[in-house]
């Protein structure tokens, strides 16, 4: 393992990777990580343990002092300059995403304009942070002051590795804070890229600092005493230890966890639209997206209709090397990802669904990529609502149709889940589509559309699916704490 003070780089080229070593206050390094895409070894890193975590956490300690004397005016400079290096570097970053997820090159690109539309958002919201002026008797006043927390630790998943650290990133240091983040140890490179980006944008040394690892790493951030606050994303079972371990030092978390969210398409929807949605609420990143609607409820009139054609569109999903514009799905992250997927459809097949399309291992005619962990994006038909396909999070690209008859009934069986994070419903009848949204418990709701995630609106879950929000205006209010100040004018009114 490398140790001591090491900033790592990586990019493709040809076959290898780059270590590039500079100084800087950042440690990188976990495990070996294979590329989706090829299966070939991406690069060898090694963990981060209790010392490397400790020093990220110094250096974001002695980066908050000067940070969070800035103006808001001032840290938006240097996030403006952030956004605008990403978006000069737009390609090699969305080209080493690729390598790293295995997602395809058109989804990665959206993923880093996602990560410079957001910090672009913050760095505008940096300077609007203030508090409120409360008139109290006799001319005395209090006031309240908007103040950073400190040191944010931030823990990324695997799906959207760049995204994710732009998400916390971004209103974390707006808000005066430094941060620690650790991406997963599946997908370790992108999030180096933007740690390199803060630093050239102006950032000072130690603000946003990458240390690498998988949980044990993450627990000794969770743990460490100079951590003010703890910022997942993940699965629900590790977003419960994070919990756990905040809880000792009284620490606020933001979960943002796992669904298995209802897509509701009722009969008189725009059949056309009602079918994109669906493709965009099961098929995107491979289905590997928190949010996805793999739930798909249809009404019972068209649902033949509505099968012929949403099987037709998944039949024709451009597979193969995510690193070609004309693919539209890409490798899995994994391979032991791949099986449990793959194992998933085989347990559907059990339990009495029927494959309507895909399911398979998937292997591309170019000979480099026959290791590569892909497979056919899947729909299953006949599901019931007791089938494992149907209750747990698959987290691959597999689509589950249920049919429903009434309104009442439907909102009963979506809403029958411990998960909340997000739903959605197609209809052309306004009224039902508010109606609707107004019983289905879950975080992020949309009405004839689905997965959408503008950086101004926030994004987050009900019940099991998480705590707090990640972008639009109220996530600041989970980067900062509200101070009051009591100002007394007159004498103490003592009673003693
Ligand atoms: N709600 C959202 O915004 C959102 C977004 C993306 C992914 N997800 C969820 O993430 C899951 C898939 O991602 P994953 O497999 O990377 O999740 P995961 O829970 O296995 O790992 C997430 C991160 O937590 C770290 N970790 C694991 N155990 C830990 C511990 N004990 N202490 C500290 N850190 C620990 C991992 O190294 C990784 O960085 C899915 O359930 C998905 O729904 C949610
Ligand atoms: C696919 N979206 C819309 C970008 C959602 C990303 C957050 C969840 O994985």
């Amino acid at each position: 393992m490398k140790s001591g003070v090491f900033w790592l780089t990586a990019f493709e080229s040809g076959l290898d990777f780059h270590l590039d070593e500079r100084i800087t206050p950042i440690q990188s390094l976990v495990t070996a990580g294979k590329k989706p895409r090829s299966r070939r070894v991406l690069c060898h890193l090694g963990p981060c343990g209790a010392a490397e975590v400790d020093q990220a956490v110094k250096a974001a300690k002695l980066a908050f002092e000067p940070w969070s004397k800035l103006s808001g005016m001032e840290r938006a400079r240097v996030m403006i300059e952030a956004a605008h290096i990403i978006e000069s570097r737009r390609e090699e970053i969305a080209e080493t995403e690729v390598v790293n997820n295995g997602k395809s090159i058109t989804e990665a690109r959206l993923d880093v304009d996602s990560a410079r539309l957001c910090i672009e958002y913050y760095a505008g919201l940096a300077s609007t942070l203030a508090g409120q002026h409360v008139q109290l008797p006799g001319g005395s006043f209090a006031y309240t002051r908007r103040e950073p927390l400190g040191v944010c630790a931030g823990i990324g998943a695997w799906n959207y590795p760049f995204q994710i650290a732009a998400w916390k990133s971004a209103p974390a240091l707006a808000c005066g804070n430094s941060m620690v983040f650790k991406p997963s140890p599946v997908t370790p490179v992108t999030a180096v890229l933007l740690a390199e980006i803060y630093m050239q944008a102006g950032a000072p040394e130690g603000l946003f600092n990458v240390v690498q690892g998988g949980q044990e790493t993450g627990s000794f951030l969770c743990h460490h005493p100079d951590v003010a606050k703890v910022s997942f994303t993940g699965s629900i079972p590790t977003g419960q230890k994070i919990m756990e371990m905040a809880s000792k030092g009284v620490k606020p978390v933001t979960l943002e966890l796992g669904g298995k969210s209802p897509l509701i398409i009722f009969q008189d929807s725009d059949l056309e639209n009602a079918v994109r949605g669906a493709l965009m609420a099961n098929f995107l990143s491979q289905g590997q997206v928190c949010s996805n609607g793999t739930r798909v409820f249809v009404q019972r009139e068209i649902l033949s209709e509505f099968v012929e054609e949403v099987v037709r569109r998944t039949q024709a999903i451009a597979i193969g090397d995510p690193l070609l514009e004309s693919t539209r799905m890409g490798a899995l992250v994994s391979r032991p990802h791949l099986e449990k997927v793959l194992y998933f459809v085989e347990k559907a097949k059990e339990e009495g669904a029927t494959v309507l399309c895909g399911g398979e291992r998937f292997v591309p005619a170019d000979p480099t990529l026959r290791g590569g962990y892909y497979m056919t994006p899947c729909v299953l038909g006949d599901c019931t609502d007791e089938m494992t396909c149907v209750k747990e999070e698959i987290f691959g690209p597999v689509m589950s149709v249920l049919s429903f008859e009434t309104e009442e009934e439907v909102l009963q069986r979506a809403n029958d889940t411990t998960m909340g994070l997000a739903a959605g419903v197609f209809t052309r009848d306004v009224a039902r589509a508010h109606r609707v949204v107004e019983q289905l418990k879950a975080g992020s709701c949309f009405i004839n559309n689905y997965n959408i995630t503008p950086v101004e609106v926030p994004f987050g879950g009900f019940k099991m699916s998480g705590i707090g929000r990640e972008n639009g205006q109220v996530t600041v209010e989970y980067y900062s704490q509200l101070k009051t100040v009591f100002v007394e004018m007159g004498d103490v009114d003592s009673l003693f």
